[in-house]
């Protein structure tokens, strides 16, 4: 029976009309957790208030678990909910960003933390695996109003997507873009749900191709983490990008979510003290991101080995030695500890000072007949305390009157000791014999000097030895600062932490201190990473407990992997757990269908992502001459800026091509970045201009290169060269 007008015009209305009563009832709901949410704000504040007058550590931690509780709720005020799960019984359960309890402890929550367990089916239930599910929601909100409803049910069997959310799902994607990442927390999908929960011990590595939403995933983790297992919190999340343009992208992500106790650092910042100026060429680069680097600085250090000589020093009119053989057994024993070189040195001086002062005493007439007794007791006590301390001499030891021998007292002992601790003489031979090594002095030497190279760094070809070795030492590349801290980690070097208050966040405090570790590290563009920075990592959470999300199909850098065994083995051997990402979320399939060709002349033999939505719009090539070529840029980034009004466009080029179109006209209605392919890494836009495609291809991984270009759009791509070519790029 086919629908008259007007029976179908009913049908709207009636439809309209059930929709709106829904809106309403969303509305009325999402008014109740507002009010709800100001009332538990209010409740935190007061708590908050009266807390903070003990300092103890129990204080401290409810004091953080206080603040982190006010930013979250502080920070839902925008999708406070945003979905509704209905089960078989009935039983309806509204979802957000945030948990809202009743409003009393025995009633059921009014609001169900996205993260919570329960709330798992919202982002996992289909219509072929409903878990107990009759419907699911997403409701759709601006600020406090609700704008409408999109529904799917479980219990009529006529949708067979793995889509969840399908409608809200491809508003989202269709959105215009900020140029700053948003949360999705309303719309995962169900493979990026499972990433997200795994379980956080050991290593999770995730790969994905472009778009499959490896950063958003990565970083609502980093939310679940942190939300399922508090602990972390003390400790805070390390999250490495590849770039600063890179952490400015995703800076609102995690604050979006609420959390606070996250660190977000490119990996060659990671070093206090140190800031890393540039980068080195691609060939030096990949030589000092070996793992090799680990033996050769290892004998570096080890070679700065104490020289074993005499040592005499003055005290008054006294004038006291030790011989080889006392320093020998002296070097001996603060080298047994297998201590760091900072530590072993520091518990030698230790020994020396006692030897000498032992020395002085002995010198004293007065006291040689009596003194042995005594002397050992006291100075076991000393060097107790010594030990608690390390490195400190105490300024004073509590005699209670003991008297060693009737003139010497445990008080006049320790006083010697200062004074042989503060001697100029005494540092003077300790920095003769055992030499402080200074990171940035001992990497230094290294890179400056070829004898030195050639004797420690065997390894190496005369050729690659000759490559890394440079004059001006005093500038850092990205890849140094992995040596630096490889060195400062042989030498034990102590962290500068001294410079960080107490007020300051914990990001400031885990940032100035080298031996910082952290609760879970999660890494993006991981496939960059050099085996040097990837040790620098693993110094940072010795549990190994890792997010590791990319995709070796893009690997761009001289010192990056084409295979996360190859990239993780020598850190984390076999113990890592795979997870994949298998849809395309950014680009549309207009698009990524016109990517496999590129994909494989990079090598690969895996097929791009499949995407989630198409556009209609073709990806466009056009050939101009190589003299207009900058004019013909700007007219086709005008014709772009027009298309998508107020978004973001790219011009993606090689470095010989940027240059030559830097300075672009900024008279656009639209925000123009002009970027390499790996400067464009993680980022997106509305639509991508890539110029000169022929340049791109001809760099170093340049098909890669190519692959990462194409794949950074959401609506439009444009080629534009002044050469025939590739066949790849061959569109019609
Ligand atoms: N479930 C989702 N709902 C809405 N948007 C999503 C979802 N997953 C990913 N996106 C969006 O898709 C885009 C691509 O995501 P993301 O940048 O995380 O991908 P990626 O895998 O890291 O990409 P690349 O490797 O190219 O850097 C982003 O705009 C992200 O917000």
């Amino acid at each position: 029976m086919s629908n008259s007008p007007r029976t179908t015009a009913n049908a709207f209305r009636q439809e309209d009309s059930a929709l709106h009563q829904e809106v309403t009832r969303e509305q009325n709901t999402l008014d109740r957790l507002f009010a709800r949410r100001e009332i538990l704000l209010d409740e935190v504040r007061s708590q908050l208030q009266q807390a903070g007058i003990d300092d103890s550590p129990e204080a401290a931690a409810r004091i953080t678990g206080l603040v982190r509780r006010r930013t979250e709720l502080d920070r839902a005020d925008s999708g406070l909910c945003f979905g509704r799960i209905e089960e078989l019984n009935g039983v309806r359960l509204h979802i957000g960003r945030v948990g809202l309890p009743g409003e009393d402890d025995s009633a059921d929550p009014l609001l169900v933390d996205w993260r919570a367990p329960i709330a798992r089916k919202f982002y996992t239930a289909t219509a072929a695996r409903p878990q107990g599910l009759r419907s699911r929601r997403h409701i759709r909100t601006e600020g406090r109003a609700v704008l409408g409803v999109d529904d799917e049910a479980f219990d009529r069997h006529d949708r067979g997507g793995d889509l969840v959310g399908e409608a809200a799902l491809l508003e989202a994607l269709d959105a215009r873009r900020t140029g700053a990442m948003g949360d999705v927390v309303a719309t995962l999908q169900s493979e990026q749900d499972e990433v997200i929960r795994a379980p956080h011990g050991g290593c999770l590595v995730v790969q994905g191709g472009p778009g499959t939403g490896k950063t958003a995933v990565a970083l609502h983790r980093a939310a679940y983490l942190l939300f399922t297992y508090p602990q972390l919190a003390e400790r805070g999340v390390l999250v490495v990008g590849p770039s600063p343009t890179f952490l400015r992208y995703i800076e609102q992500v995690l604050p979006s979510l609420g959390e606070t106790q996250v660190v977000a650092s490119t990996v060659d910042r990671l070093l206090p003290g140190v800031d890393a100026k540039w980068s080195d060429d691609a060939q030096v680069a990949k030589i000092k991101g070996r793992a090799v680097w680990a033996v050769i600085l290892r004998r570096v250090v080890e070679a700065r080995s104490p020289v074993l000589t005499t040592v005499e020093v003055h005290h008054g009119e006294d004038l006291v030695s030790l011989d080889q053989e006392q320093v020998a057994e002296a070097l001996a024993a603060a080298r047994a500890a297998g201590t760091s070189h900072y530590d072993a040195r520091a518990a030698f001086r230790l020994r020396m000072i006692d030897l000498l002062t032992r020395q002085v005493v002995e010198h004293s007439k007065q006291m040689l007949s009596t003194v042995e007794a005594g002397f050992e007791d006291v100075l076991s006590r000393v060097d107790a305390a010594m030990a608690r301390g390390n490195d400190a001499l105490p300024s004073r030891v509590d005699s209670d009157g003991v008297d060693v021998d009737g003139v010497a007292t445990a008080a006049d002992i320790s006083a010697l000791r200062q004074d042989l601790a503060h001697s100029g003489e005494v540092s003077a031979a300790l920095d003769q014999l055992w030499p402080v090594l200074e990171p940035t002095r001992v990497l230094a030497e290294l890179l400056s000097s070829p004898a030195l190279l050639a004797e420690y760094a065997p390894e190496l070809t005369p050729d690659q030895r000759s490559a890394i070795q440079k004059e001006n030492t005093s500038d850092w590349s990205e890849q140094d600062v992995a040596l630096l801290d490889e060195v400062a980690d042989l030498v034990g070097t102590p962290s500068a932490v001294d410079t960080v208050g107490d007020s300051e966040t914990l990001s400031d405090r885990a940032m100035a201190d080298r031996t910082w570790t952290y609760g879970h590290v999660v890494v993006d563009e991981a496939q960059e990473l050099s085996a040097m920075q990837w040790r620098m990592l693993v110094r940072r959470c010795p549990t190994r407990s890792f997010t590791v999300v990319g995709d070796v199909n893009q690997t761009e850098s001289p010192g990056g992997s084409a295979s996360w065994d190859t990239a993780l083995e020598p850190s984390f051997g076999r113990r890592f757990r795979r997870g994949e990402l298998t849809i395309c979320y950014r680009t549309p399939h207009e698009i990524m269908e016109r990517t496999g060709p590129v994909l494989a002349a990079a090598g690969s033999t895996v097929a791009p992502p499949r995407a989630v939505r198409s556009n209609g719009v073709q990806p466009w090539r056009r050939f101009v001459s190589e003299v207009s070529l900058r004019a013909d840029t700007i007219g086709a980034v005008r014709e772009m800026a027009d298309r998508y009004r107020g978004g973001q466009i790219a011009v993606i080029g090689a470095d010989s091509t940027c240059s030559q179109l830097r300075d672009f006209p900024e008279d656009v209605d639209a925000e123009v970045a002009i970027l390499t392919p790996a400067e464009s890494k993680g980022l997106e836009f509305d639509a991508v201009l890539i110029v000169e495609p022929h340049a791109v291809i001809a760099q170093r991984r340049g098909w890669n290169a190519l692959y990462v270009a194409m794949t950074r759009c959401t609506q439009e791509l444009g080629v534009l060269s002044s050469r025939p070519g590739p066949d790849e790029l061959s569109w019609s």
